[in-house]
């Protein structure tokens, strides 16, 4: 309730206003009961022609429209409020999501990060534009109420002191309720779009394992599940508002019965100041029983908000960049790892004390049983991921001194699985560089990837459109459009995370022509499996379970490393077979 609270607090002049409006509003109520109960008293009791109470109608006509408008603004200022808030939180959510989008990415599934982001955050909106202004309305109308109905008969003023006080502790104890109910119902729709999009990516999975059957009914389960929590929350809202209606019902009844004993055996009280009780009574009721029903919706949206503002408070350690942009460079800088250390959260794994130096232009090889750590290494240099200990040095300077921006245009990234947005060939070469780029040049990259011969005999050449709205690709053309994307950018580093493992060898030829030329002006970083890459590297970092256990050359770590050359040895035998 605390950051609640904050996220309403920041809108203090609108909060004001509103206090103002409902004030306003309270003074309109009273004025239209006491109108309308001197027109009701000059007609029936005092006997007064039409033509006298007109001024009294003007008045009242006058009232009711100040009442209205008073309503609206209040409920429109809510409505701002609440856009103000989500528009904000969409923005934070992003932007955690952004910043730290590697570890988020491995960390829970995206369908659940999507429904956050969009269902979770509308369903924050009832609290601010519906219950924040109700709750105003409830607490100064009624003590307005109170007030005026106490210094009119202060017996009515006492029942309603005695009976009121049953709505507010009754909503309290129901509304606890509800909300774990809705942070529930918001836990179980959250698992249901991850589930959800789970299925739909691994469709063709399920498919081959054949698990439809398992899949549906488990996805069946997770929405019955979801369906039931809702039915829950909407039978909690019946019998309030049930409750709600009996109590003031009640509550009315008794002033009334207590206000005709006073006018008909005491004949203590004028018909005016009963009638205007009378009036006032009920007013008092709907401003609370409104609190009833907006109270359900608030706290099913406290119970969102909750969940969605426990999304901030998780601990995550984002890579901190600083305000320097390299220069520009002649040749590919120096890379220097000193002892770097890395640990995933709620895992064994530890990448231990990596030391190592890379020079330009470079042919480095990383190489380590599956799990040794490779990528974890091939990711720290890309600055995805931050080391725990230890740094990297990029020309004797500290990575991170420098902005994300300059050094990722430095770099370029192949991995085993490059994402091919859906849109046209030429536009996913494109994105290899942030500088506008002509098909001249498209063309020339994808000249070099290898990929060129492929793409011009297709009717629209690299008009074609690719990714999910287009034709697919094999994953040996998904990477030759990722190579022409470096090839675009021209980069000084070009990280690769096995790019050729599982290709057919002329697949795998092209490949290595390719990345050979961006050697020409890059330093490369191979995670690397094949032997033919793994011989012609200048560095091999030689890695098991984490810890380096080695750093040369081929022929060097054949001499060293009885356990490089064991793999060296299984490398042979596979290629062999
Ligand atoms: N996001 C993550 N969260 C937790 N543990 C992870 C994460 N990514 C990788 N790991 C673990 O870290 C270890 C090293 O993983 P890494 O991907 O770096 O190995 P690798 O040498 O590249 O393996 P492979 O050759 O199979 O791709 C593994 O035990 C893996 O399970």
């Amino acid at each position: 309730m605390g950051n609640l609270k904050k996220t309403v607090w920041i809108h203090k002049k609108k909060v004001y206003f509103l206090m103002g409006l409902t004030l306003i509003l309270g003074l309109a109520i009273v004025a239209q009961a006491y109108v309308m109960t001197s027109i009701v008293d000059g007609v029936f009791l005092k006997k007064q022609t039409f033509s006298a109470v007109i001024p009294w109608l003007i008045a009242l006509l006058l009232i009711l429209f100040v009442r209205s408008s008073m309503d609206y603004i209040s409920k429109r200022i809510g409505v701002l409020i609440a856009s103000d808030v989500k528009g904000d939180t969409r923005k934070k959510l992003l932007k955690k999501y952004v910043s730290n989008s590697v570890q988020l990415a491995e960390k829970g599934q995206t369908g659940e990060k999507v429904s956050m982001l969009l269902d979770g955050v509308d369903e924050m909106d009832s609290f601010y534009s519906q219950f924040i202004p109700q709750v105003m309305q409830s607490i100064f109308v009624p003590i307005l109420m109170l007030i005026v109905i106490s210094t009119q008969h202060m017996n009515s003023g006492i029942i309603l002191m005695v009976c009121a006080p049953f709505i507010p502790i009754y909503m309290i104890v129901i509304g606890i309720k509800t909300q774990k109910k809705a942070e529930e119902k918001l836990e179980k729709l959250a698992s249901f779009s991850a589930k959800f999009l789970e299925t739909l990516q691994g469709l063709v999975t399920i498919k081959l394992f054949a698990q439809t059957i398992r899949q549906k009914e488990e996805l069946e389960k997770s929405s019955v599940s979801f369906r039931d929590t809702t039915l829950e929350i909407l039978k909690i809202a019946f019998t309030q508002s049930f409750a709600i209606e009996l109590i003031s019902m009640l509550s009315i009844g008794i002033v009334a019965l207590e206000l005709a004993i006073q006018i008909i055996i005491y004949e203590s009280l004028s018909f005016f100041t009963a009638f205007l009780i009378l009036i006032l009574v009920p007013e008092f009721y709907s401003s609370l029983k409104e609190l009833g029903v907006t109270f359900h919706n608030g706290r099913s949206s406290m119970g969102a908000a909750k969940k969605v503002l426990e999304v901030f408070d998780e601990e995550d350690e984002p890579t901190i960049w600083g305000v320097q942009i390299f220069p520009e460079w002649e040749v590919p800088p120096t890379i220097q790892l000193n002892q770097v250390n890395f640990t995933y959260a709620n895992t064994n794994f530890q990448l231990e004390s990596v030391t190592a130096s890379f020079f330009p232009k470079q042919k480095i090889a990383i190489v380590g049983a599956s799990g040794a750590g490779k990528t974890t290494l091939l990711h720290l240099i890309a600055g995805m991921i931050t080391p725990e200990k230890g740094a990297i040095y990029i020309n004797q300077e500290e990575l991170t001194k420098y902005t994300e921006f300059s050094w990722l245009k430095k770099i370029s990234y192949i991995s085993q699985n490059p994402y091919i947005f859906s849109g046209t060939i030429a536009e996913n070469i494109a994105m290899g560089t942030t500088d506008e780029v002509g098909m001249e040049a498209i063309k020339a990259a994808a000249q070099l990837a290898g990929i060129a011969s492929l793409i011009e005999p297709l009717e629209n050449g690299f008009e074609t459109r690719i990714g999910e709205a287009g034709r697919g690709l094999s994953s040996g053309e998904k990477q030759r459009v990722s190579i022409a994307r470096a090839f675009l950018k021209k980069p000084h580093i070009v990280l690769l995370d096995e790019p050729t493992r599982g290709l057919d060898l002329a697949t795998e030829k092209i490949l290595q022509q390719s990345i050979q030329k961006l050697n020409e002006t890059a330093t490369v970083i191979t995670v690397a499996h094949r032997l033919h890459t793994i011989k012609n590297a200048d560095q091999i970092l030689f890695l098991e379970n984490g810890k380096l256990l080695a750093v040369g050359t081929h022929e060097s770590l054949l001499k060293i490393s009885p356990a490089y050359k064991e793999l060296v040895m299984i490398q042979k035998r596979r290629s062999q077979k």
